[in-house]
């Protein structure tokens, strides 16, 4: 047997012309057999990239079929608020099964204010001795563990006790946050003394952490990981955090220092009990009240459900795309490249801004800031033939604080007017109209809302009416309506 098998040469003119290539002259067997095995490999990274980019030009058909919707506003205006109101009327079992990772960023944020209000205590003017002579508390339910059920604690022993709060909070935060590092949100590296919120949870979009945290949450009968040690510690602090949180000593020095924790996002001490429970499960205004910062740009792909409730005008199986951007203002430079591809754009605007400023720049009023926003979406040459649509939001704590003696006049020298929220409302609607009025795409039809975006039964409607404009005005699949 001849060791090496030889060919004949192939011509000049067809070298490099054809697929796989002449073998060369005086090839050995080894040589061949390496040759084929590298033609071969060579044929699998070709039609793997002929698979990617065949799957690239149909997604991009795809794309040009779905309605587009981009979110929006300045940060917590309610955004992503909305986009779960979408979810929950037309994609309710998505956001159900979704439940597992919002459980995490809710116990994440009831977490950080505890450990907040801990930060608040240990900066302010009383020593650890006051804490132990003068803050007694006498525990109305005293707690299950080792140091307690003496019916009387301390702010000093409360203090040392939650000191396990700052790992659990650690571990939630990786659980979501994936490899980033750990976001600690705008207040980090100010004095505890000087804030007046917990820190934020935020979420860079595009990190795909639902999943992620859907991943990383035990499966059931596999063994106990960092994650469900963090929510034991959690559940077993629970006495505790309504302890901390009812102590008169503490309630007196958020006053003082003017810090109210019921009108920030994601506030959930009131329901403690439940939520740090190790077998909490959250309910539908859990998630929608959850506060979660977005970052950058999150693409979401809404699938209408088929089901109870659903008529066929919801015509299941249909896709939107809705582009909810972090409104923060260093987020805002990444909004305008998805002013040129899509069908219709939702602006919120927290009416119970207008006696705040921004976390990110507290020289700016919140009130000001959206209409400033606002009237540079009206301007925009790319956003002329698109769905316009403004939700005056956060009615309830509009009619709150006006209701609290708030005036609205101290912030917005023009309104003459009552200062009850029919008034009010009616002028920032007023106002928002006629910056559109005012803007060369005057002629485009705006839809204004006022809405409540955590109330699930107004929302319902709303929601119903917004995807009939979206349609209409996109003449889409109008036959359905
Ligand atoms: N009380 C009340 N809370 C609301 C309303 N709308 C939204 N929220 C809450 O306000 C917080 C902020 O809402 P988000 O939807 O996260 O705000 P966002 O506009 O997405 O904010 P960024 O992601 O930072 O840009 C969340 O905790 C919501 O539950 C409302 O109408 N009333
Ligand atoms: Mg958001």
């Amino acid at each position: 047997m001849p060791h090496q098998q030889r060919r004949d040469s192939p011509s000049p003119v067809q070298i490099g012309q054809s697929w796989p290539p002449y073998p060369p002259a005086e090839e050995t067997e080894l040589e061949r057999a390496l040759r084929l095995e590298e033609e071969k490999e060579a044929k699998r990274v070709s039609d793997d990239i002929d698979l990617a980019l065949e799957a690239e030009r149909n997604e991009l058909r795809k794309r040009k079929e779905y309605i587009k919707v981009l979110l929006l506003g300045q940060a917590e205006s309610g955004k992503s608020t909305i986009l779960k109101q979408f979810q929950l009327k037309y994609a309710p079992r998505a956001l159900q099964s979704e439940s597992q990772a919002w459980r995490a960023v809710i116990q994440l944020n009831l977490v950080r204010t505890v450990n907040f209000i801990l930060d608040v205590i240990a900066g302010s003017k009383i020593t650890f001795e006051d804490r132990e002579n003068a803050a007694t508390y006498s525990s109305p339910l005293p707690s299950e563990g080792s140091s307690k059920g003496k019916g009387a604690d301390t702010l000093g022993s409360l203090g040392t006790r939650l000191a396990p709060l700052r790992r659990v909070e650690g571990i939630l935060a990786s659980t979501l946050l994936a490899d980033e590092p750990l976001s600690r949100g705008s207040t980090d590296g100010i004095s505890p003394k000087n804030k007046t919120r917990a820190s934020e949870v935020s979420i860079r979009g595009g990190s795909g952490w639902k999943a992620l945290v859907k991943r990383k949450d035990a499966s059931p009968g596999s063994a106990p990981d960092d994650l469900d040690n963090a929510r034991q510690l959690l559940a077993t602090c629970k006495d505790d955090i309504v302890a901390l949180w009812s102590n008169a000593q503490v309630q007196q020095n958020l006053r003082e220092q003017d810090i109210s924790l019921r009108e920030q996002s994601g506030f959930f001490l009131d329901d403690t009990r439940r939520i740090a429970s190790a077998d909490y499960k959250p309910t539908t205004p859990d998630i929608l009240r959850a506060r979660l910062q977005t970052i950058g740009v999150e693409e979401h792909t809404l699938v209408f459900e088929a089901g109870e409730g659903q008529s066929a005008a919801a015509q299941p199986g249909k896709t939107w795309l809705f582009y909810d951007v972090g409104g923060s203002k260093g987020q805002r430079a990444a909004w305008a490249p998805y002013f040129d591809d899509v069908n219709a754009m939702i602006f919120l605007c927290s009416m119970a801004g207008f006696n705040q400023t921004l976390s990110e720049d507290r020289s700016i009023n919140r009130l000001l800031d959206s209409l400033t926003i606002w009237k540079t979406v009206c301007s925009s040459k790319l956003l002329s033939n698109v769905t316009f649509i403004m939700l005056l939001n956060k009615c309830d704590l509009l009619e709150q604080k006006l209701k609290a003696g708030e005036q609205f006049a101290r912030y917005v020298r023009s309104f003459k007017e009552a200062n009850d929220f029919k008034h009010v409302s009616e002028y920032l609607k007023g106002k928002f109209i006629a910056i559109h009025k005012s803007q060369p795409a005057r002629k485009r039809a705006l839809h204004v809302h006022l809405t409540c975006a955590i109330d699930i039964l107004v929302m319902a409607h709303v929601i119903v009416r917004l995807r009939e404009a979206i349609l209409v005005e996109n003449l889409m699949s109008v036959d359905l309506i």
